[in-house]
């Protein structure tokens, strides 16, 4: 081949040999039908993109974020960066407020934490960032990355529902810690007990911002966060989730309201597809009454290596009715029915701290089987988690979302994980608006074939 192209350059002055192609198969998100289109690719560039892939943590991260906290970063594992981390760090270290919009599990806390600890003065004895979670749990889970990175270099404080405020205030007045993870009401309290102030904060970040402005309960103070208690042009304001919907309307408000600066940059990851690819979706059409035979058939035939059960928070009405709470139904089920060694172990809101404590710190380690509302379904980082079933249909796309990324969190395992929900007949058309509405696909497991159902 070589040869042949000299030979070409000599018999015709500036021939170049052919550039390679390379194609790309395109599926649009407006009503156009999917074509494919094919690019020449200069392979110096390409090399060069080849290269710039094969980059490392450290090398993204140099000159930015101190050696010790890279140091303990590859300690821990975190050598090579995930997508989102390659295409974010380069503008997070560099100051720029951002939006982080990517797949679950692509590793989106890793790359704000980086940014956290790339601006706070480990000299400093201040309260310098703040990072804004929706719920306790996942409160735990930032502190313990967040903790991991920093080693003893700073103070990491976590101010969650269910925690010893009054114990902290008086820790963080003697001590301010450099960082603070906090859930929205905890920190409000704090706050407005002039525990501390977030004047001098120099990072603000909200994870699963979608979630706290859907959240009746959270929205006024989390807009007080952004506006009253600091402000956008003092700090970096970096928004985290793996859902954003309508998120050119969220971006010109982020300006607008000055919740950020005006030159806040949105980095899509994978805008095509919003799911994983390596999650293989499958459903059951059964009717209410044999729902937990089919769950506990399902469990037998998959053998989970750990598996989350998302069932519906209990209806008002339900409540006032006098009846059990559909997951306390399930685990009650599955424990004098489920012949596996997984642990059943239940999780929801109406849950006192101490119980939900337990509940979360046992899934830690060993297989487990937990039944839950969706609390679990935002944030948990369990990547044992190999299958994931939906006992009621979620609400909305995005909690289907959010449920089926529970699992296959780990950025560079191609593992198939499965995701499997129960339907009625009636809910069939509503998880196909889930499927056109996020681009996946759903294959039908036929229940005769499948399951010999006990009643
Ligand atoms: N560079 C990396 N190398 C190896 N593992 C990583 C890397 N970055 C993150 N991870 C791991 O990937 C998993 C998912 O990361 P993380 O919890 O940050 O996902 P996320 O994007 O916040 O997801 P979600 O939107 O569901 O909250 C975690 O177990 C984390 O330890």
């Amino acid at each position: 081949m070589a040869v042949a192209v000299a030979m070409a350059a000599a018999v015709f002055p500036g021939y170049a040999p052919p550039l390679p192609t390379t194609t790309f198969n395109i599926t649009p998100t407006t009503h156009l039908a999917p074509f494919t289109l094919r690019l020449r690719v200069c392979p110096r560039r390409a090399a060069a993109a080849a290269a710039a892939a094969a980059t490392t943590l450290r090398e993204v991260c140099a000159g930015c974020v101190p050696d010790h906290v890279l140091q303990r970063a590859e300690e821990v594992g975190y050598v090579m960066p995930t997508e989102v981390q390659e295409q974010s760090l380069p503008l997070l270290l560099s100051g720029q407020d951002c939006i982080l919009h990517a797949q679950t599990g692509s590793g989106k806390t890793l790359a704000y934490l980086l940014s956290v600890f790339s601006t706070i003065d480990f000299n400093r004895s201040s309260v310098q960032a703040l990072v804004v979670v929706p719920t306790r749990e996942l409160g735990i889970q930032v502190t313990k990355v967040a903790r991991l990175l920093a080693a003893k270099a700073c103070t990491v404080m976590a101010l969650l529902d269910g925690g010893m405020l009054k114990r902290q205030k008086s820790w963080v007045k003697a001590e301010p810690p450099a960082v603070i993870v906090a859930t929205v009401p905890s920190l409000c309290q704090m706050v407005e007990r002039r525990a501390f102030t977030l004047q001098s904060i120099r990072v603000l970040v909200i994870d699963e911002v979608d979630f706290i402005f859907g959240s009746s309960k959270q929205v006024s103070s989390l807009r007080k966060i952004l506006t009253s208690y600091s402000a956008a042009a003092s700090r970096q304001t970096i928004f985290a989730s793996a859902s954003i919907p309508q998120h050119n309307r969220f971006l010109h408000d982020c300006i607008q309201h000055k919740w950020t600066k005006s030159d806040v940059v949105h980095v899509h990851v994978n805008p095509v597809h919003p799911m994983p690819s390596h999650l293989c979706h499958k459903y059951v059409i059964c009717t209410k009454k044999e729902r937990l035979h089919v769950l506990l058939s399902l469990l037998e035939r998959d053998a989970p290596k750990s598996a989350i059960i998302f069932v519906a928070e209990q209806s008002e009405r339900s409540k006032k009715a006098g009846n059990p709470p559909s997951t306390s139904v399930i685990v009650e089920f599955l424990r004098n029915s489920y012949k596996g060694s997984l642990d059943v172990l239940l999780l929801e809101e109406d849950m006192n701290f101490n119980a939900r404590a337990a509940s979360f710190s046992e899934v830690k380690g060993r297989g487990f089987m937990l039944v839950s509302t969706d609390i679990a379904s935002r944030g948990f980082d369990l990547p044992q988690t190999s299958h994931i079933y939906s006992f009621d249909l979620p609400k909305t796309a995005t909690d289907y979302l959010h449920r089926a990324g529970r699992t296959g969190r780990e950025p560079f395992s191609r593992l198939e994980c499965s995701v499997t929900t129960l339907i009625t007949e009636d809910e069939h058309f509503v998880l196909q608006r889930f499927q056109n509405e996020l681009k996946f696909h759903c294959e039908e497991l036929h229940l005769e074939s499948m399951f010999t159902l006990t009643s």
